[in-house]
């Protein structure tokens, strides 16, 4: 049996699971648990690996298998866990995409009010030819992890004709980022606010996104000249980010619910 823990933020739903479970499993681990039919379901699972001293390690896969730098919202998921589990109010994680710190705000129940550290994220605008779409303007950010950014102004979200399900898979998986990208599809509401759709690397749509968030918002702040302390809405809820300046380190703040525990049978 393998024990988990099952938390969200605004929606994005983790597996948390201890690195020593793992056993070399990851990715069959994520692609079996992470099925919404025949498992536990999920969009992705933060393998949590205790390293001497004290220091925290998180690994995370997507529900398809592949292994991504990190996820915010994840991180934070664990990081309501170890509130919850082991009291502790502030903890420092490395992962593949840098370290992020969490502090806890405020706690209500299983929810948890989290401000991360998010490390600095790098905008750079970029115009990419997609076949049978066209040019497609946007800034590809890295937030720890990759992102492609556009800035839209239709109720729905769509683009170049297309549904932004559609057009963000296409882009998701297209050759031109040898890793594959996370996409954002960003609308301005005011100089406070942005509302923004978010198709995923390795798990497709979700209600929201940690790194999608810092993507989304210093994409508008560097790019639109937007607030540098803004409410970013998603499907899911909202979070808030602060951006001082380029070179920055960029703060989010958001909830994450623990969820349940149980043990899964093996694969
Ligand atoms: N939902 C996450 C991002 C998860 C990783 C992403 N799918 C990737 O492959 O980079 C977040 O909250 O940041």
């Amino acid at each position: 049996m393998i024990s988990f823990v099952k938390a969200h933020a605004c929606g994005n739903d983790f597996l948390v699971i201890e690195e020593a479970a793992a056993e070399r499993n990851h990715a069959a681990l994520a692609r079996k648990l992470c099925s919404r039919n025949t498992s536990i379901g999920a969009d992705g699972i933060e393998f949590l690996e205790r390293r001497a001293g004290g220091d925290f390690f998180l690994r995370l896969f997507n529900a398809d298998g592949s292994e991504a730098e990190l996820s915010g919202n994840g991180t934070r998921c664990v990081a309501a866990w170890l509130a919850k589990s082991e009291g502790l109010t502030e903890v420092v994680f490395g992962t593949h995409g840098g370290v992020r710190t969490c502090r806890v705000v405020e706690a209500t129940g299983p929810t948890y009010l989290i401000e991360s550290g998010m490390g600095v994220p790098r905008v750079m605008p970029r115009t990419i030819e997609l076949p049978g779409v066209g040019e497609v303007a946007g800034a590809m950010v890295n937030a720890g992890n990759p992102h492609f950014v556009l800035f839209v102004d239709t109720d729905d979200f769509s683009a170049h004709g297309l549904a932004w399900q559609e057009l963000g898979e296409k882009i998701s998986t297209s050759p031109l980022f040898k890793f594959g990208t996370n996409v954002e599809f960003v609308k301005v509401l005011s100089d406070a606010e942005i509302a923004f759709r978010i198709y995923e690397r390795g798990c497709g749509p979700t209600t929201s996104s940690g790194t999608g968030t810092c993507a989304s918002s210093s994409a508008a702040m560097a790019l639109r000249g937007v607030n540098r302390e803004l409410t970013a809405i998603a499907q899911g809820g909202s979070q808030r980010t602060v951006w001082p300046s380029n070179d920055a380190p960029m703060l989010l703040t958001g909830p994450a619910e623990i969820i349940c525990m149980g043990e899964a049978f093996e694969l």
